[in-house]
């Protein structure tokens, strides 16, 4: 088995409230670089560690995180919606492989997933059925959240389950960093608002409409500057970059809950994809981030984060990232 990691943000924002071209361009440039270095490694089986936004998950059952073995987008914001490309047996042997090793994974045989899933399989690989993939929910949203550990033993589990495969496996985390944007909150939700977030029922299409312009509105007024809601955190974002970029994943055991959201918004515990993506990647050996980009944007509500990493070999020729790389 070889593998290789890579941490994408998304935003449903992008294309419908776009920052300055130059940050388009930049951010165009981040992502052809990964594409390139997901191209080269041409995984045959890629993980997805991704968060919901309450399209298929919802208060009446909400797992911590949830494997899947067959998955289908809804097509929220515009994305594309239909069956995921889903590897169910390699899901079933990796989902056996995490429960042995002690870590009490929940199995879903029909997820249903959003844009979390879907925007990171469009933007590598061109599509929601172009490579077999593992879909791995992450509860990176609906408080109460557990503690940070239990989504490194995850990742950890998945990673060390995964070497017993004969496969290219690419661990993809979805999401983060810093935000806030209006995603609903069940404590203190008028009730019709708290029905829909416990039964999840389908909204209507006026419903969604509504929803996604609440959306595109917190955008405008992050640009603006006229926010009421926890704004992005360089400092924070870079702090969490660094941390995966040194391997010292063992520091997340110690991020609070509470510090995470004080110091990055309700939403940005999606980074827990990340920490899934990068303990699996670990859990086969060694690495190197060989790419790392970073830049803030309110447009899309996003501190926006694109890094690659592959197995370190050890030896000399291996280049750290110089400082353009870093996009610090
Ligand atoms: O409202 C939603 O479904 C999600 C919005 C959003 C906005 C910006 C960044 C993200 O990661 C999001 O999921
Ligand atoms: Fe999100």
């Amino acid at each position: 088995m070889t593998a290789a990691a890579v941490g994408l943000s998304h935003s449903p924002l992008i294309g419908k409230n776009d920052p300055d071209p130059q940050v388009v361009a930049a951010v165009d440039s981040a992502v052809d670089t990964a594409r390139a270095f997901v191209r080269a490694f041409d995984p045959d089986l890629v993980v997805l560690y991704a968060p919901d936004h309450y399209n298929g998950f919802f208060y009446k059952e909400m797992p911590p995180f949830c494997l899947a073995t067959e998955a289908h987008a809804v097509g929220d914001f515009g994305s594309s919606a239909g069956p995921l490309s889903v590897d169910t047996e390699a899901a079933r042997a990796l989902a056996r492989g995490v429960l042995d090793r002690g870590v009490d994974l929940s199995v879903s045989a029909r997820m249903t997933v959003d844009h979390g899933f879907v925007q990171p399989l469009e933007v590598l690989f061109g599509g929601i059925d172009q490579v077999p993939v593992v879909p791995v929910f992450v509860n990176g949203v609906a408080t109460p959240l557990g503690p940070v550990s239990r989504i490194r033993a995850l990742g950890t589990a998945l990673g060390q389950a995964a070497t017993e495969l004969d496969r290219r496996v690419l661990f993809l985390g979805s999401g983060g960093l810093s935000h806030d944007p209006p995603v609903p909150v069940l404590d203190g939700a008028p009730p019709r608002v708290a029905d829909a977030l416990i039964e999840g029922r389908p909204p209507t299409p006026e419903q969604r409409a509504r929803g996604e312009q609440r959306v595109i509105q917190a955008g405008r007024d992050y640009a603006a500057g006229s926010t009421t809601m926890i704004p992005l955190n360089p400092a924070w974002d870079n702090l969490v970059l660094d941390t995966f970029e040194q391997g010292r994943l063992a520091d997340v055991d110690g991020w609070t809950v509470e510090w995470m959201g004080a110091e990055g918004g309700g939403s940005a515990h999606e980074v827990r994809t990340w920490v899934a993506a990068f303990a699996s990647l670990a859990a086969t050996g060694p690495y190197r981030m060989t790419s790392r980009f970073y830049a803030p944007v309110p447009e899309w509500v996003a501190g926006f984060a694109v890094a690659t990493a592959e197995p370190s070999t050890g030896t000399a020729a291996e280049q750290p990232l110089r400082e353009g790389e870093s996009g610090r």
